[in-house]
């Protein structure tokens, strides 16, 4: 869903520079199962400067794999080069020239919204099994990973599968506490928030005490990711691909994920997991106006008046009158609310239980708005009052 939009109105906006869309018609939920199984995924693979990115890719690309992987680099301009060697992007737009890989995979780079030139290429080269996309250091993914999942939504062949982001061990810690002149999160911090899975990489360079403590730093930002340590990016493959992280199958999997989100410790930090569970069910339309509050308006204030900014949102609720389970899913100003495959056991009590990713997040708060939408009034779904919104708003 695109922020402050109906889907009605994404889909205008989208039209016109789309090809037409052929509605696939399925007539049982079998069906519909296959049509995210034939979709190709894409991963993010991100990290700040140096951290380990293409070290990564290489040794995915030269793995025992049965696939067709095509690897996107995406934005040149620093980098390897290696990399620079395999820019061939021009004028902003996909030059149509591929690498042909040893093992049958594809290496190309795009810019930008390159999107649509994926999409096109897929049709002139055949489809690929997997696509691997590697930011630069800088970058926000979550502006990339938006990208991908709006246009799952208008019926894309690709899918975003999840966010890979690699920390150096060495500098990690460093670039993780950088604070920026402008008091905004510095990108490796946004990287690690970020992540469906958090890769400590060049673990070789420093001490068991000075991995100790960014592994606690890394924790306390984003509660949710799996983390795992590597030299040389090397790293079983079934733990970076096809992670599902953003779709219906990562109902089964969060479920269990949600009973481990530790409690952050109190560092000084810029970007915190907070996370409740509320038992009952919600309206779903409370709901969309608890969530749009928080991610399109931003007017939910902490405790020392600040805005809460959440980047990353994941759930796990009981909407009234649902048989299924509901995920919700929420990067920057995106969500989406969808039915799980898994549904409330008759004789079981609901619950609903929320992680959010972000800055200035209070849980007290969080969770008390939580509950008043679940027992929602009509006065209490009208807008917050005057005081209670952001000066910047
Ligand atoms: N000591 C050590 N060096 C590593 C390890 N992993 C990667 N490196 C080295 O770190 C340097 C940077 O690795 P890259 O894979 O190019 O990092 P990157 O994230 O792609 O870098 P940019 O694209 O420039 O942002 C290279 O010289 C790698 O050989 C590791 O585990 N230990
Ligand atoms: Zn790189």
């Amino acid at each position: 869903m695109l922020p402050g939009m109906n889907s009605v109105e994404a889909e205008e906006e989208y039209a016109e520079d789309c090809p037409e869309l052929i509605p696939i018609e399925t007539n049982n939920q079998e069906e519909e199962n296959l049509d995210i199984i034939i979709k190709i995924p894409v991963t993010i693979i991100t990290g700040y400067l140096g951290a380990g990115k293409t070290t990564l890719l290489n040794y995915i690309l030269t793995e025992q794999h049965n696939r067709k992987i095509a690897v996107i680099l995406n934005e040149f301009g620093e980098g390897s080069a290696v990399e620079k060697s395999l820019s061939i992007s021009q004028g902003g737009e996909l030059y149509e020239e591929w690498l042909e890989l040893r093992n049958g995979c594809l290496c190309c780079s795009v810019k930008d919204s390159g999107l649509r030139a994926i999409e096109n290429l897929m049709q002139k080269k055949g489809k690929f099994d997997y696509i691997l996309l590697e930011t630069t250091g800088l970058a926000d993914p979550g502006a990339v990973a938006s990208m991908f999942w709006v246009d799952a939504e208008l019926g894309s062949d690709i899918y975003l599968d999840g966010i890979i982001t690699v920390v150096d061990s060495k500098y990690g810690l460093k670039h993780l506490t950088e604070e920026k002149p402008d008091g905004l999160v510095n990108e490796a911090t946004r990287q690690v928030a970020l992540a469906d899975m958090i890769l400590i990489n060049k673990t070789d360079l420093v001490s068991e005490e000075e991995l100790n403590k960014l592994r606690t730093t890394i924790r306390s930002i984003n509660g949710l990711g799996k983390v795992l340590e590597t030299q040389r990016s090397r790293v079983h493959l079934s733990n970076i691909l096809d992670l599902h992280a953003y779709d219906i199958l990562s109902g089964i999997s969060l479920q269990k994920k949600l009973q481990h989100v530790p409690t952050a410790p109190h560092l000084d930090q810029s970007i915190i997991t907070v996370t409740f569970e509320v038992p009952g069910s919600a309206k779903e339309e409370s709901l969309n106006v608890f969530i749009q509050n928080l991610l399109w308006e931003k007017n939910v204030l902490n405790k020392d008046g600040h805005c809460m900014e959440v980047i990353r949102l994941k759930g796990l609720v009981s909407i009234k009158g649902k048989p299924q389970q509901m995920i919700v899913q929420g990067i920057h100003e995106l969500y989406d609310l969808e039915e799980s495959l898994v549904n409330w056991k008759e004789d079981a009590e609901r619950t609903s239980q929320l992680v959010f990713i972000g800055k200035n997040l209070d849980k007290d708060i969080l969770k008390q708005l939580f509950i008043t939408a679940v027992a929602e009034t009509e006065e209490q779904r009208t807008a917050p009052g005057k005081d209670q919104v952001c000066p910047s708003h």
